[in-house]
């Protein structure tokens, strides 16, 4: 991971940022200290476009769009992420995992000594973010489903389009047989999500919103429903089009993250059996599980950088000023930063108790950066953390190595193997404990 070494090297030899230039006309100023992170993630606009995923996600959801697009989006969706609506998710959660660790139970059962966790959780986050995103239940971590292939191809090709520099030229891309399963796959995801949209903004409109709303009592409301449900100011619903936009939205850049995410923290409980133990234990309280899962995602960030195009001065606190151009990239480096030894003592050590309430008064809020789906995420790794915890002992698997490989997020070459031993009632290496048939809602409530 020669990437990486050279970031951490980048931090520790220029501590705040440093200036590239790619060829003589682009400037790129990296950044990797919160105090220059913050005024140009406050004060520089939106997020660059990506111009290859752009296709994926039809029309433009959150993540691509910008400006005042962004903005009346942005805050719409927001209450979809509230705690309150997260709650019925919860079980949704649970009984994903409860398909992943009969899974795991069958396969050790018939001889499968290590298992590649990032594939099972990734068919994990896919299948519960279906459920929860268009109340949709392809039984995927079980049967083959078209759909969800078409995610996982969609993230494959982005990956290996993104290495091949001439292919990111839209007109050689589509020339290409990857170009052209790329249509293939997209049309696959477009087709579903627009019939979902299609059928429910029909039953809306058919019943009207009162009746329709008397149907969804005692129901898990998703995520389609409150996109059909949601009004700006001016009393203006979102198109078809924008809702099965953000829903592709939820569904690329919600699996890959959380599943990644998970994987790490399996990896790194792993590396350390002490914190494990102390995890696994029926008394181990959900903050010890936030701390273990924000060291986590500080030591193995799923996103390692995000981008800014710099619309206005921007004042940095040593008093120089970036210049507004829009050719200007400010290249926020997630990964320097939660590497960055001025602000993480020790920074390659996994060390929860960094994330101590006590300890953590004074540091930057950088986990996710400014994630919109934090909440979502925290609230299911939680969720599948505790359970596997409680009925799985996780080792690493010495025969396969890990090496970190950034990507569009950051995976490990070769998958991320763990062995995984299933706990009886009795297991001598884990306190005495009853296993929770299911994680609750209550208990999440600290995120
Ligand atoms: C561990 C899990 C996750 C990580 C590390 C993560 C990380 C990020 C980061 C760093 C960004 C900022 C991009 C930018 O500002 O340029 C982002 C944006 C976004 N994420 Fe996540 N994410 C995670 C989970 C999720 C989930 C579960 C969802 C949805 C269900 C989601 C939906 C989004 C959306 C819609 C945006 C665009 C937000 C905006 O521009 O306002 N993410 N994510």
């Amino acid at each position: 991971p020669w990437l990486l070494v050279c970031v951490d090297e980048l931090v520790r030899r220029y501590g705040h940022s440093c200036l590239w230039w790619f060829g003589p006309w682009l400037p790129i100023l990296w950044l990797f200290h919160p105090e220059v992170v913050k005024p140009v993630l406050l004060e520089s606009g939106w997020p660059q476009r990506q111009e290859f995923v752009l296709p994926v996600i039809s029309g433009d959801g959150l993540l691509l769009s910008n400006g005042a697009k962004w903005v009346r989006h942005r805050r719409m969706l927001t209450p979809a992420f509230h705690f309150d609506i997260l709650k019925p998710y919860v079980k949704i959660f649970n009984q994903s995992t409860d398909f992943m660790h009969a899974k795991w139970r069958r396969l050790v059962a018939s001889g499968s000594t290590s298992l590649d966790t990032f594939e099972q959780v990734s068919l994990m986050t896919l299948d519960s973010l279906q459920k929860c995103v268009f109340s949709y239940n392809s039984n995927c971590q079980e049967t083959p489903s078209d759909y969800i292939a078409a995610i996982l191809e969609l993230s494959s090709l982005v990956v290996r389009r993104q290495h091949r520099l001439l292919l990111h030229w839209d007109f050689l891309y589509h020339l290409t047989a990857d170009g052209r399963r790329f249509r293939r796959t997209c049309d696959t995801v477009h087709r579903f999500t627009a019939d979902v949209v299609q059928r429910r903004h029909q039953a809306l409109d058919r019943l009207g919103r009162e009746a329709w709303l008397k149907s969804k009592q005692g129901k898990t409301v998703d995520f389609i429903d409150i996109l059909l449900l949601a009004k700006d100011e001016d009393g203006q619903d979102l198109s078809e089009e924008d809702i099965a936009a953000e829903a592709d939205t939820f569904m690329f850049e919600g699996h890959d993250t959380t599943a990644i995410g998970l994987s790490w923290v399996l990896y790194n409980l792993a590396c350390h059996p002490e914190y494990q133990k102390r995890y696994g234990c029926s008394n181990c309280s959900m903050p010890f599980s936030t701390m273990c899962i924000k060291e986590s995602l500080r030591l193995h960030p799923p996103v390692m950088a995000v981008s800014r195009r710099c619309t206005e001065d921007i004042k940095l606190p040593d008093g120089h000023v970036l210049p507004k151009d829009t050719r200007n990239i400010c290249l926020i480096s997630i990964y320097g930063t939660h590497h960055n030894p001025a602000v993480w003592p020790e920074p390659q050590v996994y060390n929860p108790h960094r994330f101590d309430p006590e300890n953590s008064k004074n540091q930057p809020p950088l986990a996710f950066m400014n994630c919109i789906g934090q909440n979502f995420a925290m609230a299911e790794m939680k969720v599948v953390l505790a359970l596997t915890l409680l009925r799985f002992a996780v080792h690493l698997d010495e025969s396969r190595p890990v090496r970190r490989k950034p990507e569009l997020i950051l995976r490990s070459e070769n998958g991320l193997w763990l062995h995984l031993d299933p706990l009886g009632p009795s297991c001598e290496s884990r306190p005495p404990h009853r296993a929770p048939r299911a994680i609750h809602s209550p208990l999440l409530r600290e995120i």
